[in-house]
């Protein structure tokens, strides 16, 4: 099975997108362990175990639905390599992280949290006894913090590395330094107690990988390739192009439905809203479908969705209905979805990039693309996980053949503000750094720029005390800023409560297009009269009330009524209680409050938010403080029909207009008292 260093066809074979042609598995395993068996993986463990024995880095291609994500570490820690030490997979995103913890916790027999853990921010299971833990890439980079040498871990697998995430990027950097450090006495010269540490093994794994070049980085490290899939995939492309494509997903849909046998179906689109109207139109039309036709449960799945809601994809369709999953990219790599027969592609998705010049400063939008082959390929291989699948592409042959390999690296295209605060406390500079691919200067003179205003560095470059103290917390750097300026004006509590809506993946209010008038009319009774950061704490402070005093049924009904989202509170809270952890080390007394007068907390949301400060202009349209740009206020915004001196934002929606969401009206003297800005030439 294992082929080290093929000729080019079987490179090749690891690249070729799935075709139907791959050998199909005819007996269906029934007991875990004979699912692991029957992987493609499985039959070569003795010679990838040996191989990775053998070598510090270890780069593994191996098509999706091979078993590297759930079996290698396995086989690894099996095998005995780790010895004492941990063994960590990264996963770029959460959702894959905690749903590959649960399987290989399961097939270990074990509970999650136990031998098998996770680690995702504001969320940890593990233990003393965690020897397997699937991470996010930040996490881990997290961890080099208190631990820059990962000296809990023997292994490090850097799952999905295609798509060089910025964080994943972060850790093929640092873990060559650290490797070097580790296994080789010679070099660990000056490296204190380095070289005392056990040799720490790499392994990069991916389907659709530049293989060599991640073999160049760490100076020709072997690569090895698993052959085959466990279930064929076939592939469908479209004959002609289909600019509607959430219209062209709806007909698939109802074609698979109507035509095809049972499996759920998934479907990937770029972002929440066009997934909220096919939902919303998949429903409409399922209501018109003749009687004995089977029922379908329609379940989105997005970033901004609780974890709980995340999770209800892997829970099975009730008897005789079919499932549709519509899912933006969370779900196209790494990750099992029980049922998924077939997978409808509307090759696009949103891409996160930077965009200095609108804004003056590193800032990250979502921008609707076209896929990558090698996203095509992942999406593909969401079906064929339990047995033969089909996925249908809402795109030419043609499209597919002329699309980008793979996407460019986060590092050349995203903000690298809160990267480089985290290099800082290593005593690293981006611009020093063996990095893949080198970040663009106009980048890192914006992320300097950022951390120079929020205090975090000084004039000459050099990391602060503040700015150490802003690392400490799991935030983006102006909203840590926020939390570490509340110590000074004594509002800590507010703004813990504040940042931690802010900081849950779910929306506050929720949108009802049914009952819009009874919506708005529930949300005017918290508006406060400076904006939407005061009116998140009137929530707040209401949500708690009635908890404490009517208890949890009664606190489900009340949000219901108020058009609140219960999740995003009780998620929030959960955040909280994080973030009140760090306060504690570091000595800020999360409890001190500023009680009725809320200016304190204004003042300390500006310390964070000087960069997103804007002025009235003529017109009634806002001009950036520190950018070009004229903005206008979000419809969504309690301040949307205000005229204020002075506004603050969380960010920049792009539609129409630049518009501003998150708003609240500050005084000038707030933005004018701001240390930087009061300092000559800052
Ligand atoms: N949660 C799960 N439920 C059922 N089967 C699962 C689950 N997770 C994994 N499997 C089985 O294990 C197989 C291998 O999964 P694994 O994630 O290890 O593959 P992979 O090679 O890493 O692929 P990818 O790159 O697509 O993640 C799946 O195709 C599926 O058959």
């Amino acid at each position: 099975m294992m082929s080290p260093r093929p000729g080019l066809e079987a490179r090749k074979k690891a690249r070729v997108s799935i075709s139907a042609k791959n050998t199909p598995k005819s007996v269906q395993p029934n007991s875990m362990q004979d699912q692991r068996n029957e992987l493609p993986i499985a039959s070569g463990k003795e010679a990838l175990v040996e191989e990775i024995r053998r070598n510090d880095v270890t780069i593994l291609i191996g098509e999706t639905g091979s078993g590297k994500t759930t079996q290698v570490p396995q086989y690894l820690l099996e095998s005995g390599i780790a010895g004492s030490g941990m063994i960590a997979v990264t996963q770029p995103r959460k959702v894959a992280a905690t749903s590959l913890a649960a399987r290989v916790a399961a097939e270990q027999d074990v509970s999650v949290g136990d031998l098998v853990g996770y680690s995702v921010r504001f969320n940890e299971a593990s233990s003393a006894k965690t020897r397997i833990k699937y991470a996010t890439d930040g996490m881990l980079v997290r961890e080099l913090l208190g631990d820059p040498m990962l000296s809990r871990y023997s292994v490090v697998i850097i799952d999905e590395a295609h798509e060089r995430t910025l964080r994943t990027d972060l850790l093929i950097t640092n873990l060559k330094t650290i490797q070097k450090a580790r296994n080789s006495p010679k070099d660990a010269k000056g490296k204190g107690s380095a070289s005392q540490l056990n040799p720490l093994k790499i392994v990069v794994m991916s389907a659709t990988l530049d293989a060599e070049k991640f073999s160049r980085f760490y100076d020709n490290a072997k690569i090895l390739y698993v052959k085959g899939r466990q279930h064929p995939v076939a592939v469908y492309h479209t004959a002609v192009s289909q600019p509607d494509y959430v219209d062209a997903a709806l007909r698939t849909f109802f074609q698979i439905h109507t035509d095809q046998p049972p499996g759920d179906v998934l479907i990937f689109l770029p972002g929440q809203e066009d997934i909220e109207s096919l939902d919303k139109s998949i429903k409409l039309y399922a209501d018109r479908l003749p009687r004995d036709n089977p029922g379908i449960t329609v379940c989105p799945m997005y970033a901004a969705l609780p974890a709980s809601q995340q999770a209800e994809i892997f829970s099975p369709a009730t008897p005789n209905t079919r499932k549709c999953i519509l899912a933006t990219n969370i779900a196209e790599t790494s990750i099992t979805i029980p049922g998924i027969k077939y997978v409808i592609d509307t090759g696009k998705c949103k891409e996160k990039r930077y965009v200095a010049r609108e804004t003056g400063t590193g800032f990250d939008t979502l921008l609707t693309r076209d896929i990558t082959k090698s996203s095509a390929m992942q999406r593909a291989g969401r079906a064929g996980r339990e047995g033969s699948g089909f996925c249908f592409r809402l795109y030419t042959e043609e499209s597919f053949h002329a699309m980008p390999d793979t996407a460019e690296p986060e590092i050349r295209r995203c903000s690298l503000t809160s990267s480089l605060l985290q290099l800082k406390c290593l005593g690293q500079d981006l611009e020093d750094l063996d990095f893949m691919d080198k970040p663009d200067q106009e980048a890192i003179g914006a992320a300097l720029k950022s951390l120079y205003l929020l205090g975090a560095l000084d004039s000459k470059k050099c990391l602060t005390e503040l700015g150490r103290d802003m690392a400490a917390f799991p935030l983006e750097p102006n909203l840590a800023r926020a939390v570490v300026a509340s110590r000074e004006f004594g509002c800590t509590s507010e703004v813990l409560d504040i940042i931690s809506v802010l900081s849950a993946t779910s929306k506050l209010f929720y949108d009802s297009t049914d009952e819009r008038d009874a919506a708005q009319e529930a949300r005017r009774k918290f508006r406060h009269i400076s904006g939407d950061h005061l009116t998140i704490l009137n929530v707040v402070r209401a949500f708690r009330e009635i908890w404490a005093s009517e208890g949890k049924a009664a606190r489900r009904d009340w949000c219901r009524k108020q058009f609140v989202n219960d999740r995003c509170l009780l998620e929030a809270q959960n955040i909280r209680n994080q973030l009140q952890e760090v306060c504690a080390r570091m000595g800020i007394d999360r409890r001190t409050s500023c009680g009725e007068n809320e200016q304190p907390v204004l003042k300390s949301l500006v310390r964070g938010l000087v960069q997103h400060a804007a002025f009235l202009q003529p017109d009634g349209s806002y001009k950036q403080l520190m950018g070009p740009s004229i903005v206008k206020i979000h419809p969504s915004s309690s301040l949307c029909d205000k005229k204020v001196p002075v506004i603050i934002y969380d960010e920049l929606v792009y539609t129409s207009h630049i518009y501003a969401r998150g708003v609240s009206a500050v005084p000038r003297s707030f933005v004018a008292e701001v240390p930087v800005l009061n300092h000559k030439g800052a």
